[in-house]
C-alpha cells in the first residue's frame, strides 16, 4: 500500500528574525494539507541574546560551542521564546501546533558531539527519534513542532543543530510515511554565487555537490544543511528542497532540489 505524504520543513534563524517573512511563512506552513511537522532553529537570535548577556558565542563549522552558560542561554531560546512564539502563531492560523524539545516525550534522544580536537560542549548528535510518539500526535491531526533542544537521557539538555533534527526526524519517520524534506532560510536556494542572491543551483547531486565543496561554493552553515541533506537521501527521505520563506508556496518555482543521482 503506498504510504501517505508527510511534509516536514525547517526554518532557520535569519528568517525567524524577520517577523513580515516569519509570520508570511507560517501562514504558508499552517495551511499545508495533511500531515506536517515543523523543526525551527534560531541560531541569529541566540547570539544575540548570548551577546547582550556578556558570553562570546563561538562557531566552528557551521556548529555553536556550547559551555554551560550557552546551554542554558539556548534553552530559553529555542524550547522557550522562539517555540512557544511559532506555535501561538500557528494557532492563529488555525493549525493546531504543539511545541516540544526532544526531551519531552523522549521525542529525540542524543549524545554529547565528540569531535576529534574540537570540544564542542554540551553540543549533541541524534542517536534515535521516538516516531511512535510523533505519529500518535499526526494521527490527532497535531501538528508537531520541534526546537532544537535535545537530552540525552541522563538527564542533560544537548543542543543540536536544526539542521540536523529536521532530517534526522524526517529520516525516523520514512519508515511510516512517505517524506518530503523542505528547508526554509533566506536565500532562494543554494547559490552558485553568494553575491548574487538569484544564481539559484536548481538542481544538485551527489557528484556536484562534493565539486561545490572542493570549489568552495559551499561554505559556513551550509555545509552541515547540505550534508543533512544527502544523509537524509540516503536513509530515505523521498524528496529535499532548500530555499526561501516561499518555498511552499505553489507558483515558486526558484528553489534547490537535491538527489542522489
Ligand atoms: N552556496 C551557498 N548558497 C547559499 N548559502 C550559502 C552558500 N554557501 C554558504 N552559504 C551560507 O549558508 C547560510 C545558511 O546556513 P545557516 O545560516 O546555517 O542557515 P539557517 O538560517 O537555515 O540555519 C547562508 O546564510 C549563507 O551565508
Ligand atoms: C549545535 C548547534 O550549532 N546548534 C544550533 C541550533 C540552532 C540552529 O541550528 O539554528 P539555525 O537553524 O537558525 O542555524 C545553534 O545553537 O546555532
Amino acid at each position: 500500500m503506498k504510504k501517505q505524504l508527510l511534509k516536514i520543513v525547517k526554518i532557520g534563524g535569519n528568517v525567524i528574525n524577520d517577523e513580515i517573512a516569519l509570520f508570511s511563512f507560517l501562514q504558508d506552513f499552517a495551511s499545508l494539507d495533511g500531515p506536517k511537522i515543523l523543526v525551527h532553529g534560531g541560531g541569529k537570535k541566540a547570539t544575540e541574546v548570548s551577546s547582550a548577556m556578556g558570553l562570546q558565542p563561538q562557531m566552528i563549522n557551521g556548529r555553536r560551542v556550547t559551555d554551560e552558560a550557552t546551554v542554558e542561554v539556548v534553552t530559553m531560546v529555542y524550547a522557550g521564546l522562539l517555540n512557544k512564539k511559532i506555535v501561538a502563531q500557528l494557532q492563529k492560523n488555525n493549525c493546531n501546533a504543539i511545541g516540544l524539545s526532544g526531551a519531552d516525550a523522549n521525542c529525540i534522544l542524543a549524545h554529547k558531539r565528540i569531535v576529534k580536537d574540537i570540544d564542542y560542549g554540551f553540543a549533541g548528535d541524534v542517536d534515535a527519534v521516538n516516531s511512535k510518539f510523533i505519529n500518535v500526535l499526526l494521527e490527532n491531526d497535531v501538528t508537531p513542532v520541534f526546537c532544537a533542544i535535545t537530552h540525552d537521557k541522563e538527564g542533560q539538555l544537548l543542543n543540536t543543530n536544526a539542521d540536523t533534527i529536521v532530517s534526522e526526524v524526517a529520516i525516523g519517520m520514512s519508515s511510516l510515511y512517505e517524506t518530503e524534506l523542505n528547508f526554509v532560510f533566506e536565500l532562494k536556494g543554494v547559490l552558485k554565487n553568494i553575491e548574487d542572491k538569484n544564481s539559484v543551483i536548481k538542481q544538485i547531486n551527489l557528484e556536484k555537490y562534493k565539486e561545490l565543496i572542493d570549489a568552495g561554493i559551499i561554505a559556513d552553515g551550509m555545509l552541515p544543511k547540505m550534508h543533512n541533506c544527502f544523509n537524509a537521501l540516503e536513509k530515505g527521505v523521498g524528496k529535499v528542497k532548500i530555499g526561501d520563506a516561499s518555498l511552499l508556496q505553489s507558483d515558486n518555482k526558484l528553489y534547490t532540489t537535491l538527489s542522489l543521482k
